[in-house]
């Protein structure tokens, strides 16, 4: 089953309450937290997540882009995430990371940028709940999806099937309903982050179905 999570980071924030509701049919909700140093860019954090929790069902989809995550991940998980990615590109002790995100009884997920190879989170993957697969260079909504990412990600389903293990496989950065959500499809992933292309549309129900379908238009 294909599951979408509406990225709010290209939604009004200053209607956050009424933008959320045009996309409560989709599984996730995904919330991109960014420190101004991993990435160049600064959004929200603990305090807007905690707000989100109260008027929304969903599930709560926290794609951490920070240095240092683990001194943030009990302030997230008491903020209501229910999933929480880190980067590995920023966890030195990335096993140690892992844990002390199940520790808070919260799903773990690790990210990673589009030039990092699958090795780096091999030694990880039987303690992981989704692994998110990065299709542009995190910091930013709107830019274009890096098709070359597309083997790594059939990779990864390869690796995933061949050790019997039931891990999702989430695309973000790009990714659009008819083009590039059907080659991720494709190619294995089954939770698609979208942020411009639902917040861009008048009809954020019809883009949401339209990201699952797996034809080309
Ligand atoms: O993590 C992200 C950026 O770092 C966002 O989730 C992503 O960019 C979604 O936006 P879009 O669908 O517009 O590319
Ligand atoms: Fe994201």
């Amino acid at each position: 089953m294909i599951k979408v999570a509406p990225s709010i980071l290209a939604a009004d924030f200053s209607k956050l309450k009424q933008e959320i509701e045009t996309v409560k049919e989709a599984e996730y909700l995904h919330l991109d937290v960014m420190d101004g140093h991993f990435v160049p860019n600064i959004t929200i954090g603990p305090l807007v997540i905690d707000s989100i929790q109260n008027i929304t069902n969903q599930m709560l989809d926290v794609h951490l882009m920070i240095e240092n995550p683990d001194q943030y991940i009990p302030d997230f998980a008491e903020a209501g995430a229910d999933i929480i990615s880190v980067h590995a590109e920023a966890c030195p002790h990335l096993h140690r990371t892992v844990q002390n995100i199940k520790k808070q009884g919260v799903k773990a997920a690790v990210a990673l940028n589009p030039a990092t190879p699958l090795a780096a989170i091999k030694h990880v993957l039987t303690e992981l709940d989704m692994v998110l697969l990065m299709t542009v260079n995190p910091g930013f909504g709107g830019q274009s999806f890096i098709s070359e990412v597309l083997p790594k990600i059939r990779q990864l389903k390869e690796m995933i099937d061949n050790h019997n293990l039931d891990i999702d496989i989430q695309v973000d950065g790009g990714v659009k309903p008819g083009t590039t959500a059907v080659d991720v499809i494709e190619a294995g992933a089954n939770v698609l982050v979208a942020g411009s292309a639902i917040f861009g549309a008048d009809d954020r129900s019809q883009v949401i179905a339209g990201l699952k379908v797996k034809n080309k238009v």
